[in-house]
């Protein structure tokens, strides 16, 4: 539990952090007691990316396709990240016809990475569909005449478990069929794995260059991190009875996450930022704080 309120900071601006605050960092957010010199809003990947951009908050869990476009200016923390090694089963592109076949495919507007992540995969498949950015539930998008949807999330979860679900007491989530009613589910991370074998980072916690965090938030956030990893079951129930889901879906769901930022989640982030943006600055990750 955070207690460090320097007299000095008392007296100064707050540090502002922006979380996006999807169910996948419920394990870091849920259980995290902001130090009294922050103050904290929450938004989907899109909002959140924005106001680290234009200065409106000084840190944020963003796209880690921003972070890697603004590389001039944006440092990370060393040790947080949302990445997925294989299935991530929350970003998904539903589709009613072969990949090779698809015309026009609704984009979310919530998301930047997994944006760029299916036009990297297109791009390695060869394939280029029309993409427009447009909002709605996959099954809506689909009867609007779109062959694909690119959907993220809390959401992109609950549409996913409605192709492939119910599931049995003793089903494996890692050998589901993906199809169903005609939809089938393309997990982009799973893609992401067969292309190159390696995790995939969704979000980074980034920071301006010029607005480092204080170690009063760094030392809370690792400490809620613990405690959230080390309560998963209390956490995937909570949540289970938001999203409407079992909650061993949710359950395995959170803990299939990578939230350390370790050597291989690096080494993909590095991976995807050349096959994103070749002339990427160089991506900087903040000194390793030991509060
Ligand atoms: C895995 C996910 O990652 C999220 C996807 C993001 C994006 O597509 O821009 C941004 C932040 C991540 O937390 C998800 O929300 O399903």
């Amino acid at each position: 539990m955070p207690t460090s309120c320097a007299a000095s900071s008392l007296t100064s601006a707050p540090y502002r952090a922006g979380w996006i605050h999807y169910t996948n960092v419920a394990p870091i957010l849920d259980p995290l007691v902001l130090p009294p010199t922050v103050t904290a809003l929450t938004g989907v990947p899109t909002q959140m990316n924005a106001a680290l951009l234009e200065g409106r908050v000084d840190i944020a869990n963003i796209s880690v396709a921003e972070f890697i476009r603004n590389a001039d200016r944006l440092a990370a923390l060393p040790d947080f990240s949302v990445s997925v090694l294989g299935q991530v089963y929350s970003v998904n592109l539903f589709h009613t016809c072969p990949l090779p076949e698809l015309q026009r495919v609704a984009l979310t507007a919530q998301s930047a990475t997994s944006v760029a992540l299916l036009e990297v995969l297109l791009r390695g498949w060869g394939l280029s569909p029309e993409l427009v950015r447009d909002e709605g539930t996959a099954q809506e998008l689909l009867a609007r005449g779109y062959d694909g949807v690119l959907r993220i999330g809390d959401s992109a979860l609950r549409e996913w478990y409605e192709v492939v679900g119910p599931l049995g007491e003793n089903a494996s989530m890692t050998r589901l069929p993906h199809r169903d009613g005609g939809i089938t589910v393309t997990d982009l991370s799973e893609e992401w794995y067969r292309l190159t074998g390696q995790p995939f980072v969704f979000a980074v916690w980034a920071y301006r260059k010029d607005a480092p965090p204080p170690p009063e938030l760094l030392r809370a956030m690792r400490d809620a991190r613990r405690e959230g990893l080390g309560s998963l079951g209390e956490i995937s129930q909570r949540h289970a009875a938001k999203l409407k889901l079992p909650r061993r879906v949710v359950q395995h769901y959170l803990w299939n996450f990578r939230y350390h930022l370790e050597e291989p989640d690096r080494r993909g982030l590095q991976r995807f930022a050349e096959l994103l943006r070749p002339d990427h600055a160089e991506l900087e990750w903040g000194p390793e704080i030991t509060p």
